[in-house]
């Protein structure tokens, strides 16, 4: 079965097993569909056409007996002339003594290799005999551990799957498949493990990427139903009147944009059924503003409210904003990893005894000994920064509140309203009036002395600047060493006048506390950190941001960082210290440059970027496909949902004995209550 131990097939070893296992293949289906990550094509191109430098393949016939010669210690050098459409080819190789006995003349040979098109040499990677027309022409390469190469695993795949191919279910409804006319699994399976040719490759993608796409879009579709059907009781009674004075109490209007939010997220909350909605906003366009009326409506409703964020300084900020904010019209605490003692026990105590009413925290606010006593309402901030668990918590300890979650990365209308299809979805697309667009300019190192001399000059007519520090990879401890060095370089450069001020992640809270206040209140002109004040930090006097090793960031990120500046009414700046040197890297300084719009740039980003950094690495809270790729599959993506909108409208996965497969599958594969926090 298909489900059994991998160690179960013939020829496996302990060595081998714990190279597959390192590959987390333990059964035989996980062995069948580890798939290639990538291919490897042998193109044979005309010897014209070969790029100087370039890997490429050539096939011809070696015209003279090799000649090898040692030089160092162990180290060899075969050489042999080798006759491509009558030209004569040098190639050579190193350190593989032993192929002198396995190439002669006469021989017909495939040599890939770097191409030196001024000496008509070829420096060999690999070698295969006979012309590459009698050999695979692409090559799968598997991601492997230990001792496995792509030869072995692929011997064993193929040994394997000749076994168990017909264990293999279809899955897709025939209705389905004929229509876009995919291959079978099966035959899917064989391509992508031995591809005959491209095409053939490209059906077999095609086929996985609508299968994978299908079956997710099913399962959000599924929980959409069901959370749709569920009522958690919780009505919020809010005070309508009391909410439309406390929005003509702030001392601005609210756009239109944030008007149909909020009534979007009010509505929901008046709804005995769960909300799970999704507020989207550009940075700076007043999503954190919108989240503090619909607390004080649940407030107005007898309920608590609890809002989570993703660091310790974004939960201070928020808590001295509300407090000022709510006045005495709400007790609101803040809880933290560096809540402790004392303090933090009253704190725990006041929330159970509903003496608080808003707590705000990061995610020590849902820890094992918090008890709420009502909570009714709860808004994630950066979502996918928690995780199911962090959800499940509340669940557990009882709580079905209705749930919001906020992100200020701009993903295109669309995608997010099929990438998180078991969600509701606002949107604020519109800034606050009177806001200036960031002006951003791309410079290069040099240019810095100047750059510095601005700031001086924007200091002394009474704004502020973040510098972000150049960044080292995989390295937190350089990262503040940088920070830190950068610090004493700009005390020397301004006059003592000038106060600068050292933010980073290794600070302890109090001291980043205090810095963030300082620098909320001006006492601190310049502000040298590292990322950390990436999310959502709001002082509306800093004017001026500085991003040193700009292109090492995504263009999602770019837009974060400059967000913090350009929240008051005075003009701001960008500034990028770049040097990038692929293009890719160029024309993200060059859109960055040009596009103030999230939005904008985030239809932008989809278009230029690779699969897979859209949403950047750690920001990733999707789901993650084998063979599709949510953005650049875009296209798929939507029939998929399409599709599944279909079949559960239908209610097929009941009815049709065709679908008998999927919904087998679906059922295996879900674990519904987790979804439904
Ligand atoms: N309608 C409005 N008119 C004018 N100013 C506003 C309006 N809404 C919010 N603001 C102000 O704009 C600034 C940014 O608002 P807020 O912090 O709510 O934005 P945000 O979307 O949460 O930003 P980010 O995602 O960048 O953290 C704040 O100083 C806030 O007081």
């Amino acid at each position: 079965m298909l489900a059994d131990p991998v160690t179960n097939l013939k020829g496996i070893g302990e060595k081998m097993a714990s190279d597959l296992a390192a590959m987390k293949i333990n059964t035989i289906a996980d062995l069948i569909y580890y798939l290639p990550y990538r291919y490897d094509v042998l193109e044979i191109k005309p010897l014209n056409e070969l790029i100087h430098e370039d890997k490429v393949t050539i096939e011809g016939k070696v015209v003279y007996e090799p000649s090898l010669t040692f030089y160092g210690r162990k180290k060899s050098r075969l050489s042999f002339t080798v006759q491509v459409e009558n030209v004569a080819i040098k190639a050579v190789m190193f350190n593989r003594a032993f192929a002198k006995k396995q190439i002669n003349a006469g021989d017909m040979i495939t040599l890939t290799g770097k191409w030196d098109a001024h000496r008509l040499q070829i420096t060999v990677n690999s070698y295969k005999k006979g012309l590459a027309e009698e050999q695979t022409k692409i090559q799968p390469i598997y991601s492997l551990k230990g001792n496995i190469t792509n030869k072995k695993l692929q011997k064993l795949i193929q040994r394997t799957l000749l076994t168990y191919e017909n264990e293999i279910k279809e899955l897709l409804p025939s209705s389905y498949r004929n229509a876009y006319k995919l291959p079978s699994k099966k035959e899917a399976l064989w391509a992508m493990h031995f591809p005959s040719s491209r095409i053939v490759l490209k059906h077999a993608r095609r086929r996985f990427i609508y299968e994978e796409f299908l079956l997710f879009q099913l399962k959000m579709q599924l929980l959409r139903k069901i959370k749709r059907e569920e009522t958690n009781g919780n009505a919020q009674h809010y005070d309508p009147l009391k909410i439309r004075t406390f929005i003509t109490q702030l001392p601005f209007s609210l756009t239109k944009a944030q008007k149909k939010s909020l009534n979007q997220i009010l509505a929901d909350m008046k709804s005995p059924f769960r909300m799970n909605r999704l507020l989207q906003g550009d940075v700076g366009s007043g999503k954190t503003a919108v989240a503090a009326i619909c607390l004080y409506g649940a407030i107005t409703a007898g309920k608590q409210g609890a809002l989570m964020v993703p660091t310790e300084i974004l939960a201070e900020q928020h808590f001295q904003s509300l407090t000022e904010l709510f006045g005495d019209q709400a007790e609101i605490a803040l809880l933290t990893g560096s809540t402790k003692g004392k303090k933090r026990s009253e704190i725990v105590k006041a929330i159970e005894d509903h003496e608080v009413q808003i707590v705000i925290g990061t995610h020590a606010l849902i820890q094992d000994d918090v008890y709420f006593n009502d909570l009714g309402f709860v808004i994630v901030d950066e979502q996918h920064r928690f995780g199911v668990e962090q959800r499940r918590t509340l669940r557990d300890k009882g709580l079905h509140p209705d749930v919001l979650f906020m992100t200020a990365t701009p993903i295109p209308r669309t995608l997010a309203i099929t990438a998180f299809g078991d969600m509701d979805v606002s949107v604020i697309d519109e800034l606050p009036t009177g806001r200036k667009e960031v002006k951003t300019y791309w410079i290069k190192e040099n240019m810095l002395d100047r750059v510095l001399r601005f700031i001086a000059k924007q200091i002394l007519s009474g704004e502020q600047a973040y510098i972000i520090c150049p960044l080292i990879e995989e390295s937190d401890k350089l990262d503040i060493q940088n920070a830190v060095d950068l610090y004493h370089q700009l005390e020397a450069f301004y006059p003592p006048e000038v106060n600068i001020g050292l933010l980073h992640g290794r600070l302890p809270a109090n001291e980043k506390e205090q810095v963030m206040k300082q620098f909320a209140e001006n006492e601190i002109q310049i502000l040298v950190s590292t990322t950390v004040v990436e999310v959502g930090v709001n002082v509306p006097n800093a004017t001026i941001m500085v991003i040193y090793d700009a292109e090492r960031f995504g263009l999602s990120q770019l837009h974060q960082l400059r967000g913090r500046v350009g929240r008051g009414d005075k003009q701001s700046y960008c500034i990028l210290v770049a040097d990038p040197k692929g293009e890719i890297g160029k024309e993200r300084m060059r859109i960055m440059s040009e596009t103030n719009n999230g939005f904008d740039l985030a239809e932008q980003d989809l278009k230029l970027r690779g699969p897979g950094d859209f949403f950047g690495k750690k920001q990733s809270g999707l789901p993650e496909f084998k063979v599709a790729d949510m953005i650049h599959d875009y296209r798929a993506l939507e029939t998929a949902r399409n599709d599944a909108q279909e079949i559960i409208e239908n209610n097929l996965l009941e009815e049709d004995d065709d679908y008998i497969d999927l919904k087998n599958d679906i059922e295996e594969n879900t674990i519904f209550t987790d979804k439904l926090d």
